[in-house]
């Protein structure tokens, strides 16, 4: 016998998180199922840090993070779990390229506080750094980080307190879609009116149930930590700012980093980009191409930190070609929401994803247009984004 529900979630990554969340609000019968024992560390959503930020290349991604701001603070009131730490964001790029005048500009037209930097002052506010020649920067002030373990288990945890049913060690392996949805896992059979699959690098096998091939890559990612010379010169205390380049030396391929915090004399940074893999095999991929133009970057532009790295962990992207997400409904079955394609930079709007992604399942109007994360769109080209 099925157990019925109003919605099935699959995969309590950030996304699904926040979804069965906004969903249980609205008062649904929700069941969350993941396939793996929670906590976990073989998606995309673990680890302790994540940049939350405005400064974007698009308006509407700036935008959302309008309700996105606010969503994380609602949260930090109701469970009282510290999640932000404002640190400013430095964004660092060639100074007249197109990405770096497109965040700049998108930042000043959305009237985003940030301060911007000249060769003159930039040491005085960014010490230990050296900024290339010809690069501008500015800071994106009210930019930071959101501790991303706590922040999962935040979610989940006030989903559960609604009553919200959490099934962890249930993989999906069959989905028959319908007026009810019927959902198989290895351990039962669960039925709904509606289902969300929200299911990170293994949402392409998912889709293969139901008939829709999205085009979504998985890359690895290295996550690197680098020791300071001197302990804690990029440390949060002394407001080092997390950091981001516009432009790689590939197209999209980001250098990105936080403060030390999370391990004592290590600082994240790390490349926007990795070899495809398939999530179930990801200890397969060592591609560490990555690595080495990591400690290029750190030797030319980080005279603090020992260019070797110190520590390396994994995560997952899931990517899609222009690097915007999907969140949409499936094209043949109304019932069956996607949010998917997260690419690298999904984390910080978990909130406003949930409350989106809710919506699409409820049949209302969503609160933002949807049309740049539209499944339709793979057909069209549109300009990639980080
Ligand atoms: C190294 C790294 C750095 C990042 N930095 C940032 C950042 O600074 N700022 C930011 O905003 N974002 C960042 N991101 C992106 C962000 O973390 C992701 O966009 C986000 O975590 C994606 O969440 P998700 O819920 O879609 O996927 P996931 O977290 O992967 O969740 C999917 C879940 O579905 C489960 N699942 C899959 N298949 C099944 C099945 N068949 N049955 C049951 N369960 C299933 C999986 O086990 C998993 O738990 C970063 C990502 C990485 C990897
Ligand atoms: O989403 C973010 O803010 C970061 C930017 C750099 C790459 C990883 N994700």
């Amino acid at each position: 016998m099925a157990s019925n529900y109003d919605y099935i979630v699959i995969g309590a990554g950030i996304q699904g998180s926040f979804t069965s969340y906004q969903l249980v609000k609205r008062k649904k019968k929700t069941l969350l199922l993941e396939q793996f024992t929670l906590p976990h560390t073989r998606g995309s959503s673990h680890g302790q840090t994540r940049i939350i930020r405005k400064a974007y290349d698009q308006d509407f991604y700036t935008q959302m993070m309008d309700e996105g701001y606010k969503l994380w603070a609602q949260l930090e009131r109701e469970s009282g779990v510290k999640l932000y730490r404002r640190t400013g964001l430095l964004v660092m790029g060639p100074e007249n390229s197109e990405s770096y005048l497109d965040f700049k500009s998108t930042l000043e037209k959305n009237k985003t506080p940030m301060v911007v930097l000249t060769p003159d002052n930039f040491s005085q506010h960014i010490p230990n750094v050296i900024l290339a020649d010809g690069d501008g920067a500015f800071v994106d002030t009210t930019a930071g980080v959101l501790y991303a373990d706590r922040a999962l288990k935040v979610a989940q945890e006030h989903f559960q307190k609604l009553g919200g049913v959490i099934k962890d060690q249930e993989k999906v392996t069959d989905i028959k879609p319908g007026p009810i949805v019927t959902v198989s896992t290895s351990a039962g059979v669960y039925q709904a009116k509606g289902l969300v699959i929200t299911a990170g690098p293994w949402t392409t096998k998912l889709l293969t149930h139901i008939d829709l091939h999205l085009p979504l890559t998985v890359v690895k990612i290295n996550v690197c930590y680098w020791k300071e010379k001197i302990p804690d010169s990029y440390h949060v205390k002394k407001r080092f700012p997390c950091f981001l380049l516009t432009e790689g030396e590939e197209a999209g391929d980001h250098i990105y980093g936080l403060p030390s915090n999370e391990y004592p004399g290590l600082m994240k940074i790390c490349y926007h980009n990795g070899s495809e893999t398939d999530p179930d095999q990801r200890d397969k991929q060592t591609d560490t191409a990555d690595i080495d133009i990591l400690r290029r970057y750190i030797t030319r532009s980080f005279p603090g930190l020992i260019p070797e790295p110190a520590v390396v962990e994994s995560c997952m992207y899931t990517l899609t070609p222009d690097r915007h997400f999907v969140l949409d409904r499936h094209p043949a079955y109304g019932n069956i929401v996607i949010g998917a394609g997260f690419s690298g930079h999904g984390f910080k709007f978990g909130p406003v994803i949930g409350k989106l992604l809710c919506e699409l399942s409820l049949g209302e109007v969503p609160s933002y247009d949807l049309t740049p994360f539209r499944i339709s769109r793979f057909q069209t080209n549109l300009k990639s984004s980080l």
